[in-house]
Order: structure tokens, then sequence, then C-alpha cells
């Protein structure tokens, strides 16, 4: 990393400028403070272009390792699929830059070990996942409502997963490991506790999904403190994007995600709008998290969820989707957490 006046903004690459990459780079222009985005970068020359295009003194590249060596990269956000984020992280920590890596931090769980190897060998945590939802204002209300303790020992998370419609690349796996992977690591950051074991139910799916896929899917939890957390997920739903959860505990409940903001009453029926995209839905907390990584970094730290976390997720979406495979109660088998993690 080049040396960066201390109050000039951090300079950012954003690899990936596909539906979410855009999204940032049009957020770290117009809505955070702090940065500003030199570079953005795609196998897809034209795209890279196009985004790049969009904000004053950007460069496009196509090679992520070229971006990450230009004078004005002091970070990355990684926002390409996720088989391709180990390549971008691991070129990253060979310039020590820190990033913003988009869920899932990797796949599966080996390569998740890889990233989390290779952080540990820097000696400090360089890497924020997106998982998005610990920066919503609603989650954030009901985990620190949790960790008050008022209500109780939680015992159950019921969650609810829904989006309008999948996209044609789809599989019946990824609604395990591209969906579910945020359920496993709100599980783990609402309830405080690592997820030992998951069994996935398949309901006869919807006529709405397409030919072979599995949607919807109920998927459990088991807990080390011994809670269980479920999840429908439900991709093909048909009517909006909706997440909910509800934990139940032994003194209450505590329910989020409704969306009741604006409820109008007219001609003898009460109703409102449901959201149609997490862009929608989520839009506050992704502006949280860009702006909470901006700010670490800028002083040389890093925040938020981290490759520990990512790789959990991962470890778990992999237990699920043996479980959806081969049927029956799949353990989730971690390595011991290692000390930059705890
Ligand atoms: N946090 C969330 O709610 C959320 C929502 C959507 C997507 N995501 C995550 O964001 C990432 C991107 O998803 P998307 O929906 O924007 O996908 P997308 O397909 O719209 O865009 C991906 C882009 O990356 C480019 N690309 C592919 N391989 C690359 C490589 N090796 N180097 C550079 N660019 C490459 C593609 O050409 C494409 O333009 C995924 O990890 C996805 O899981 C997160
Ligand atoms: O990649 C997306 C994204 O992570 C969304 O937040 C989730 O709702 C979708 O199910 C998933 O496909």
């Amino acid at each position: 990393m080049a040396e960066r006046a201390p109050h000039a903004p951090l300079g950012v690459a954003v690899i990936g400028a596909g539906r979410m990459g855009a999204d940032h780079v049009r957020r770290i222009d117009r809505v955070i403070s702090g940065a500003r985005v030199t570079a953005v970068v795609d196998v897809d020359a034209e795209r890279a272009k196009a985004v790049a295009a969009r904000v004053d003194g950007c460069t496009a590249y196509t090679d992520p390792v070229a971006a990450m060596a230009a004078a004005d990269v002091d970070a990355v956000l990684v926002a390409s699929p996720g088989p391709a984020h180990e390549a971008a992280l691991l070129a990253a920590f060979e310039r020590d830059l820190p990033v913003l890596c988009e869920k899932p931090l990797t796949p599966d769980a080996a390569s998740a070990l890889r990233v989390l190897e290779a952080e540990q060998a820097l000696g400090h945590r360089r890497v924020q996942v997106g998982f998005m939802r610990r920066y919503d204002p609603e989650y954030a209300r009901l985990e620190a409502l949790l960790r008050t303790g008022q209500l109780g020992r939680p015992l159950m998370l019921h969650n609810r997963h829904r989006n309008v419609a999948s996209p044609p690349f789809f599989t019946s796996a990824m609604l395990i490991s591209d969906s579910v992977a945020h359920e496993a690591d709100a599980t783990r950051w609402l309830l405080g506790q690592e997820i030992t074991a998951v069994t996935v139910l398949r309901p006869a799916p919807s006529a709405n999904a397409p030919d072979a896929l599995q949607d919807p899917q109920f998927v459990v939890f088991e807990t080390d403190g011994g809670a269980l957390s479920d999840v429908e997920i439900f991709v093909n739903c048909g009517f909006g994007y909706q997440v909910q959860a509800e934990a139940v505990c032994e003194r209450g409940t505590a329910r989020i995600g409704d969306g009741h903001a604006l409820v109008t009453n007219t001609a003898g029926r009460w109703g409102g709008t449901i959201a149609q995209d997490w862009t929608e839905r989520f839009g506050t907390a992704y502006d949280r998290e860009v702006q909470a990584w901006v700010d670490a970094a800028r002083h040389g730290g890093t925040t938020g969820p981290s490759a520990w976390d990512g790789y959990a997720a991962a470890a778990v979406c992999e237990a699920g989707v043996t479980a959806l495979r081969e049927g029956g109660r799949v353990t989730v088998e971690l390595v011991e957490k290692p000390a930059l993690y705890r």
C-alpha cells in the first residue's frame, strides 16, 4: 500500500462490477465519507469501463492484481462471485490491503480455511465479511436486546428468508450456500453460539420454482448452547423480498422484519408495501457496513464480521448442502478458533 496522506480519502478498488459491485461503487461515490473509488475491476472489460466511467478519476481494470498494485489503491472491496473470492483475498493479503469481502467469504470450508490461515500469517485482521444484516438497525436492536438477557435464555430462533425469484443459474445447493449463509451468520451472531449440526427438510417444490429446483427448503440449525434456529428459505415466493426473525426466549419473544413502516387504510382494506429486493430492504445496512469498514481502514484497523465468521458460515453451509443431498442430520466440524479471532 502506498503511503496515504493522513486525511486523504481511502482509495478503493471494487472487484466485480455486477449488481452488488456497481451498487457499492455508487455508495462509496455518493453516500460514504472518507473514501473514493479509484479502480473498478471486472473480467468483462466493457462492464468495468462502463462502471468506472461513472466516477471521476477512476480507472478500469480486468486484472485484480494490477489494480491492487496501483498507487491510488489503499483498500479492496470484493464483489465478484463467491468462487473468485479466495484469489482476490490472497492477492490483497500480499499487499496487506484492508478488504471488505461480500458474502460468502468463499464457497466451501477448505478454501475459507486457507484464507483464515493466510490472514493469520499476516498477524492481524484484514478482512471484514459482508454479512450486512449485522448493520441493519432492526437486527442490531434484536441483538442488543438478546445481549441484555432481559428475555432470558434464547430457546429458538425462527427465520424466514424469501426472494421474489431466483436467477437462472441458481441450484438447490445455492439456496443454502448463497442464501441461508446469511442465517448461518445471523444465528451465530444473535445467539453468540456456534452451530453444531444441520438438518434440511424438503417440502414438495413450488410450481413456480424452475424445474429441478428444490424450493422452498426448511433448514434446522442446532447450537452448542442448546438452541434451535430454523430457516424457511423460499427463493421464488413471487411477492416480495422478506427477511424476518423471531427469537423465542425463556421470558418473552422478540420479532423483526414485519416491514410495517407505512400502513395504509383505504376502501375497507388496510395494508402496506413489501420490499422487492435486498438493495431496498438492506440499503441502510449496506451504507452502515461500508462506512464502518472505511472508518476502520483509514485508521489501520479492521472491524465487523471476521474471516472466522466467514469460515464458520461456510462450514455450516457445507454441512447443510450435505444434509440436503444425503438427508439426515449432519454435524459441523470447526477447527479450533485461532487466537487472532478470540
Ligand atoms: N450482501 C448481500 O445481500 C448480497 C446481495 C447480492 C450479492 N451478494 C454477493 O455479492 C457478490 C456479487 O454478486 P452479484 O449479484 O453482484 O453478482 P453479478 O453476477 O451481478 O456480478 C459479478 C461480477 O463479477 C465479475 N467477475 C466474475 N469473475 C471475476 C473475477 N475473477 N474478477 C473480477 N470480476 C469478476 C462478473 O463479470 C460480474 O460483472 C457475490 O459474492 C454475492 O453472493 C451479496
Ligand atoms: O446473493 C443473494 C443475497 O445474499 C441476498 O441477500 C439473499 O437474499 C439472496 O437469497 C442471495 O441469493
